[in-house]
Parts: structure tokens; C-alpha cells; sequence
């Protein structure tokens, strides 16, 4: 198969519609983004260390990665279960859970560099 260019650009401007899709409709998407604007300005004034900046940024991909996901499967369950299903609770329930485990984790990792500094 021939590598396409304009294929892979139009894929990355859908990708891009998707984010666009999410922010400022999203609560939970808004305060996470609201908490790392927070968390780079600390950064900078407290003027932590290379590996921690990589620390944070892998940190920040992942919790908004996966607040992607869980909106994805949101409206995927909207879609396909639009009426009251335990099922497509139980999925929503699940999806937002493992969003939980990304930010607390995250939270955890960001007193740990923080704190010292404090
Ligand atoms: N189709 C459904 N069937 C059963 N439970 C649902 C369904 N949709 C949502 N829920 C339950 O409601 C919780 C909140 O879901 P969601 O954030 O989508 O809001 P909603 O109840 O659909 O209302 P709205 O979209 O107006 O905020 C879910 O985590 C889940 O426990």
C-alpha cells in the first residue's frame, strides 16, 4: 500500500474535529484542562526539573486521553441505547471509572513532584 499524505493529514484534521467536538461541552474534559493550565503555571514558577515536565506531560496525555474515551463511549451509548439500559449504565459507569483511576493517579503523581518544591 502507497503511503498517502493528504490521507494521513485528513485523518489528523478528524482527529482534531473529534477534540474540537469535546471541549467546552464536556464538564469533566473543562476541569481537567482548567487543573494542567493550573499545573504548568506552578511548573513554571517553581521551575521543576526536565524528567518531572515529562512526568506531567505523560500524566496530562493520559487523564485527556482518556476523558476522550469515556466521551466516545458516552455518545456511542447514547447512540445505540438511547432508552434506559442497566447495560449501557453499567458501560457508562465503567468508562468514567477507569477516567477516575487515570486522575487520581495523576493527582498523586503531581503532589509527589509539587510538594517538595512547596
Ligand atoms: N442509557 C442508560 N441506561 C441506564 N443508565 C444510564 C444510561 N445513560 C446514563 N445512565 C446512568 O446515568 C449516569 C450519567 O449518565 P450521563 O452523564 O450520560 O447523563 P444522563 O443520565 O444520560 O443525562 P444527561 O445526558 O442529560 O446528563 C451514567 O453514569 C449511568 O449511571
Amino acid at each position: 500500500m502507497r503511503y498517502d499524505f493528504k490521507k494521513q493529514l485528513r485523518s489528523f484534521g478528524y482527529a482534531w474535529q473529534g477534540i474540537r467536538s469535546c471541549v467546552g461541552k464536556e464538564q469533566n474534559l473543562s476541569f481537567h484542562l482548567i487543573a494542567m493550565t493550573a499545573v504548568t503555571l506552578a511548573g513554571f514558577v517553581l521551575g521543576i526539573t526536565r524528567t518531572e515536565w515529562t512526568v506531567v506531560i505523560l500524566c496530562f496525555g493520559v487523564v485527556i486521553a482518556a476523558e476522550l474515551f469515556n466521551t466516545a463511549i458516552e455518545r456511542l451509548v447514547d447512540l445505540v441505547s438511547p432508552e434506559r439500559h442497566p447495560i449501557a449504565g453499567q458501560v457508562k459507569d465503567i468508562a468514567a471509572g477507569a477516567v477516575l483511576v487515570c486522575a487520581v493517579a495523576a493527582a498523586i503523581i503531581g503532589l509527589i513532584i509539587f510538594i517538595p518544591y512547596l
